[in-house]
């Protein structure tokens, strides 16, 4: 399936996917994410999810790191529309935050981290494929943003449904996930 056709059918599915059953799903992402075993964390890249598009609710699984890593410390991205980029920015507890023109909250303020620093990144996405490939909303913020991070960060996707088979249209610019946490499997790559 290419990008276009798979960006839609995911997207409808989880639109689809009745209240009830997402809660459950999300309780079963996150006790999957709990059983992963991270080297240190030191930064993060959160974000902070799109519930008018049923995005997978990652507050949870910020929460188990911070038990698991003391020093931890959280950045969210913060979209530059006309560049098509992104950034990192850290917001200390009770930071400030406004909607963005997609309605997804950033942080006002607060220093930037730089990609590098960056440990671990929790990466939004519609749907990934067996190799860990993925589909955004099909901007390429996070695959320009990913190709300036260290090779070893750790890049972790959450998804309410399994890998499917081939994502055909994969181009130099994108980068795969490490991992991908679904409710009944972890996948890793
Ligand atoms: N929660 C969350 N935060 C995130 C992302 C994400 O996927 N989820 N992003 C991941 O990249 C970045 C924002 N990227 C986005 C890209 C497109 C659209 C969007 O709504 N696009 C419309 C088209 C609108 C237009 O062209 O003006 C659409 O898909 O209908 C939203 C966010 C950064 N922050
Ligand atoms: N590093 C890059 N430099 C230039 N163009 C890029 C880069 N990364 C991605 N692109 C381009 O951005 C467009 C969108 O990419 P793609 O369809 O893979 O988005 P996506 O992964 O669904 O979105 P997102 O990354 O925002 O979640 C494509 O035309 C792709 O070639």
């Amino acid at each position: 399936m290419i990008k276009s056709t798979v960006r839609k059918e995911f997207l409808q599915r989880r639109m689809n996917l009745p209240e009830e059953d997402w809660q459950q799903q999300t309780m079963l992402i996150a006790s999957g994410f709990k059983a992963l075993k991270l080297p240190p964390v030191n930064y993060l890249l959160s974000y902070n999810p799109l519930a008018s598009r049923h995005e997978f609710d990652v507050s949870i699984c910020e929460d188990i790191l911070k038990e698991q890593h003391m020093m931890m410390r959280v950045a969210w991205p913060k979209i530059h529309v006309d560049l098509l980029d992104m950034e990192a920015v850290l917001v200390e507890k009770d930071g400030l935050f406004i909607k963005n023109r997609f309605n997804i909250l950033e942080p006002i303020g607060g220093a930037t981290v730089q990609p590098k620093q960056l440990d671990l990144i929790f990466v939004p996405l519609l749907a990934f494929d067996v190799r860990g490939y993925r589909v955004g909303y099909g901007k390429g913020y996070y695959d320009r943003y990913l190709t300036q991070c260290r090779p070893d960060a750790i890049k972790v996707g959450f998804s309410f449904f399994d890998a499917i088979e081939y994502i055909e249209d994969i181009d130099e610019f994108d980068v795969p996930l490490n991992f991908c946490i679904t409710p009944h499997r972890i996948y890793e790559f």
